[in-house]
């Protein structure tokens, strides 16, 4: 990291403005902080007084940075990876993970491959929209281009779940309802539009529910107040006007506080078992589980998928619920990951208690050693806006700065005006909020769980443990890891070293796992049995793409079972500098 300026300034308290100026020229990552001339602040608070966009990191253009891509790389390198770190060196390689929500406005190839080229690493489509035929054309496109060009996005499928929701309330799109408008809630189908009518898509959903419950749409979209029940139906109240959109999602409350009903529909619904069917056959990556209630419904179907699948899909429980809260522990230990789903979470908690619950439980990630994705409205205001709100940037660094693997769009990049814009400010924030932790050394405030059971399992996690240690310490470029399934890989990770750490694998699938891993870029290679031989032959394929130089130094992290001692793992830490 080239820095200009006077380093002393790091840290300390800025008195005048001109030392103020001397720290915002600081150089990061070889990339100058600078304010294009026509930088001026609006007093005007509304978003489109605002003059100019600070530039942070000018992006190449797609079609610019098509040019210099390389078609294909040789070491397994993907293409955005390999210039990055040519570009930025080791210390400049982002370190969280960008997840990405495909929608009609980002669904075209070269629209897919712009979303890459700016680092998407993982495509999240949600079953909830669309048609089976086009999350197949998404899914073939993302998977052409990492053949063909590359790349190595990852892919995501996120089930629509089972919750009560609108089947049909008469319209196609959204449907207003006004103030003390009554509304006849039912799950008896209806056909074309019968006014002030709500089918509701689940037999029981109004078990429980008694007149002066209220009905919350979509978390807060409108609500009405139920006046009356006729049977299984309920007559209601708009007591506060707003849309009821397509498939809206309904709750019940009762003087304030969520009716806890613990309805006895499955996580997965059979649409749901469906579309896992449809992405096994689609060689997905990740299956994102919606409204998870407890651990039950992730076993059930990492053993289906065990039995079905010969690659190793990962499972990712999406905490959105408050029965989800209450679980947590079970559900982080029995799934491959979590994302935090803010967007339903917020409706079944005061959203005054999102971000200590989002901090929560990164935190019990964090210990257990499963990557989470925080999700859902961190730039909702992009979905319109060409820049961020202030409290949106902020609420993205505090995501970082929690540690947290990944960031998601959602439709920001699915149906937002401003898709790349989007992705551009989750990449320039995390970068910079990376850095600072790196200077505040934060990492090492988290203490460590101790999660092996078995010997070698408490081997590979001391091991792992204290070769971030010597890696910070000792100020090394990079870390090297050689692992098959990423076990390593993911307790390296989970350390959260200053250094980049390259996962060395010869399994595609743990590639693709390993996109969701913070701070590390998986790099598909065949590898032997005899370790010096793979060290040696990374190293001089990185060397031979001009990506290393003569005395950076390189930790390495090796688990891979020599034949001549099978009995043994071994398991090392070495430490070398390239001459
Ligand atoms: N595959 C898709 N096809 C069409 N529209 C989509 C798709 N995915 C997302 N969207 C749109 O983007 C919005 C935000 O996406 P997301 O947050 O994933 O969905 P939801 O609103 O259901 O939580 C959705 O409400 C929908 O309007
Ligand atoms: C990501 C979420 O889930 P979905 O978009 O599928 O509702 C959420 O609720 O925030
Ligand atoms: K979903
Ligand atoms: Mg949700």
């Amino acid at each position: 990291m080239a820095v200009v300026g006077d380093l002393a300034l790091m840290g300390t308290k800025i008195t005048t403005p001109n030392k103020l100026i001397g720290k915002l020229e600081k150089r990061v990552f070889g990339v100058p902080i600078s304010f294009s001339p026509k930088f001026s602040f609006s007093h005007n608070k509304s978003r489109t007084a605002i003059k100019a966009v600070m530039q942070i990191e000018k992006i190449q253009s797609s079609s610019e940075l098509k040019g210099s891509l390389k078609e294909g790389s040789l070491l397994g390198f993907d293409v955005v990876s390999e210039r990055e770190l040519k570009e930025k060196g080791f210390l400049g390689l982002r370190k969280t993970k960008l997840v990405c929500t495909i929608g009609p406005a980002c669904c075209s190839l070269d629209e897919l491959e712009k979303l890459a080229i700016a680092g998407m690493n993982v495509a999240r489509l949600n079953m909830c929209h669309n048609s089976r035929e086009w999350h197949q054309d998404v899914i073939r496109k993302i998977q052409k281009l990492n053949e063909e060009k590359g790349y190595s996005v990852s892919i995501m499928i996120d089930t629509e779940g089972n919750q009560i929701q609108v089947v049909d309330h008469g319209s196609s799109s959204s449907v207003k309802a006004e103030e003390d408008s009554i509304w006849y809630f039912t799950t008896e189908k209806f056909e074309g539009s019968r006014p002030f009518t709500i089918q509701a898509n689940y037999e029981g959903f109004s078990e429980g529910v008694n007149p002066g419950d209220e009905i919350v749409i979509d978390g807060g979209m409108t609500t009405f107040e139920v006046i009356e029940r006729v049977g299984n139906d309920l007559r209601c109240k708009c007591t506060d006007p707003g849309l009821l959109l397509p498939r809206a999602k309904l709750s019940f409350w009762r003087d304030g506080k969520l009716l806890g009903r613990d309805y006895d529909l499955p996580t997965l619904s059979t649409k749901d078992w469906s579309d896992i069917v449809f992405g096994i056959s689609e060689d997905i990556d990740f299956i994102a589980v919606s409204f998870v209630k407890d651990a039950d419904a992730i076993k059930h179907l990492k053993d289906y998928l065990a039995s079905k699948s010969s690659k190793a899909i990962k499972v990712l429980a999406k905490i959105e619920s408050l029965q989800s809260l209450h679980r947590l522990e079970e559900i982080v230990e029995a799934s491959d990951g979590i994302m935090i789903a803010r967007g339903d979470l917020g409706v079944e908690i005061p959203l005054e208690q999102i971000p200590s619950v989002q901090e929560d439980i990164t935190y019990v990630c964090r210990q257990l050693n499963k990557p989470v994705i925080v999700a859902s409205q961190l730039l909702e205001s992009m979905v319109e806006y060409p820049t961020p709100t202030r409290a949106e940037v902020a609420d993205v660094s505090e995501v970082v700065r929690q540690y947290a693997d990944a960031l998601m769009l959602s439709g920001e990049s699915a149906i937002g005006s401003y898709g790349m814009k989007a992705l551009s400010v989750l990449r320039t924030t995390s970068t910079r909020m990376e850095q600072s932790c790196r200077e505040e050394s934060r990492q090492t405030l988290l203490h460590q769980r101790k999660l092996g059971v078995s010997l070698p399992d408490q081997i590979a996690e001391q091991i792992c443990n204290c070769a971030v240690e010597m890696a910070d310490n000792l100020g090394v470029d990079a870390i090297f890891v050689y692992t098959r399934h990423g076990k390593m890989a993911s307790l390296l990770s989970r350390n959260r070293p200053n250094p980049p750490i390259f996962a060395f694998t010869n399994d595609n699938s743990t590639r693709m796992a390993l996109n969701l891993q913070w701070g590390v870029t998986p790099l598909l290679t065949d590898l032997s049995d005899d370790m010096e031989g793979n060290v040696k032959k990374t190293v001089e394929l990185i060397k031979a793409k001009g990506m290393m130089k003569k005395d950076d130094a390189i930790l390495v992290v090796s688990d891979i079972i020599p034949i001549s001692t099978a009995r043994a793992i071994f398991q090392s830490i070495q430490v070398m500098t390239i001459t």
